[in-house]
């Protein structure tokens, strides 16, 4: 394997000292970057980007080179687990994921089955170009939905801002819900088993609809999963686990087998330190709509943001990914205004 000439950001994850804090983006690549809607809009859509792995592994270095950032993440979509376990995805142009098939009841159930991760070969394509492509400057992420997150889009069958027919099924069919979960779990291990062979340094794990269960229900239908998870990858790369919106959770979070907590911006950080223990890094976590305040201003809280999380076990993100209407050059100062901190000595 190629010798990392930046590492800042494996080093923070496994809690080691680093000479200054690490920064990444979640959705970086795509999204922001005219560089990116070039090629995008040279496709039929998303779909055939995400499965070109050439195409694919060079939007995923575009913010390396473009923005500066001290990791990429591999250019794909939380969705192509479902896709793979039988549930293909539509990804409709300015609304988002569509799913024409459902889950609904044990004869859906019946339909699908547990991905061996075989059938995302174009994916461990794209991360094989991508490490040729970044030739060792910075780690490469590899990345998969928590299953509660995806059995979210799996029942609902697109986004929602309430999911209120995935969470119905957590109070009228338990059952079902915990064999698509546990089905969606081992299809999952399989997937980022596969990613860490294709060579990733780095596995981030998005629970982006945590936060809409209550703490008791997150209990039993979050957390059990990702355990599993954590306990499948056993320490081969760091595990970061971003549960958005969960902070109920951070006290079990921080006791299963993962390096990095992930933090949106809706908690004091001091408060979620206490919470997860001094053993976990952290990442995140300032709120994406601060770029689009003026330059002084983003400037400002980016530096307050790092003296509240002091100079080890924290890689800087934003609490979110960032949003698509960002300015680019925001971004970058928010990225240089990082690299360039230098933390209080006493
Ligand atoms: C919930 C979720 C999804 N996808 C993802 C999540 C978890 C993170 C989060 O909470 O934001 C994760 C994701 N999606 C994408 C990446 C890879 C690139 C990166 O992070 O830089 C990652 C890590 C590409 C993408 N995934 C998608 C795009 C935009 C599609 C396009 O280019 O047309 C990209 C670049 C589409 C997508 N994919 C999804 C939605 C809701 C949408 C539509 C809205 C949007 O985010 O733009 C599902």
């Amino acid at each position: 394997m190629t010798e990392l000439k930046n590492d800042l950001l494996l080093r923070a994850a496994k809690g080691e000292d680093i000479e200054r804090t690490p920064v990444w983006l979640m959705r970086q690549a795509g999204r922001i970057l005219p560089e990116y809607r070039a090629i995008r809009n040279s496709l039929s859509g998303f779909k055939e980007l995400v499965e070109t792995p050439h195409l694919a592994a060079e939007v995923t270095i575009q913010p390396v080179d473009i923005l500066g950032v001290d990791a990429a993440i591999i250019f794909s979509d939380i969705l192509v687990i479902p896709e793979a376990m039988g549930l293909t995805y539509e990804m409709i142009e300015k609304k988002g994921p569509f799913f024409p098939s459902t889950i609904d009841s044990e004869y859906d159930l019946n339909k699908i089955r547990v991905a061996e991760g075989g059938e995302l070969q174009y994916v461990y394509d794209a991360i094989e170009h991508t490490l040729i492509g970044l030739d060792g400057r910075v780690p490469l992420i590899g990345f998969a939905g928590a299953p509660l997150t995806i059995f979210c889009y799996m029942v609902e069958g697109s986004g929602s801002k309430t999911f209120s027919k995935a969470r119905k099924m957590l109070w009228q069919r338990p059952d079902l819900a915990h064999k698509l979960l546990g089905m969606i779990t081992d299809s999952t291990i399989n997937y980022l088993q596969q990613q860490i062979n294709a060579g990733v340094h780095l596995l981030q794990i998005f629970d982006s609809w945590a936060g809409i269960l209550s703490a008791e229900q997150y209990r039993i239908f979050g957390i059990p999963y990702l355990e599993k998870i954590c306990n499948a990858i056993d320490l081969q790369v760091p595990v970061t686990l971003f549960a958005k919106g969960a902070h109920f959770s951070i006290r079990d979070l921080a006791l299963l087998e993962c390096n990095t907590i992930g933090l949106d911006w809706n908690m004091p950080v001091n408060l979620a330190r206490q919470m997860a223990g001094p053993g976990k890094t952290l990442q995140g976590n300032l709120d994406p709509t601060t770029l689009y305040a003026d330059g002084k201003e983003i400037v400002k809280e980016t530096k307050k943001m790092l003296a509240d999380f002091g100079p080890h076990k924290h890689i800087a993100n934003l609490g979110h990914g960032v949003y698509p209407d960002t300015d680019p050059m925001a971004v970058k100062l928010f990225i240089d205004t990082i690299k360039a901190y230098k933390h209080d000595k006493n």
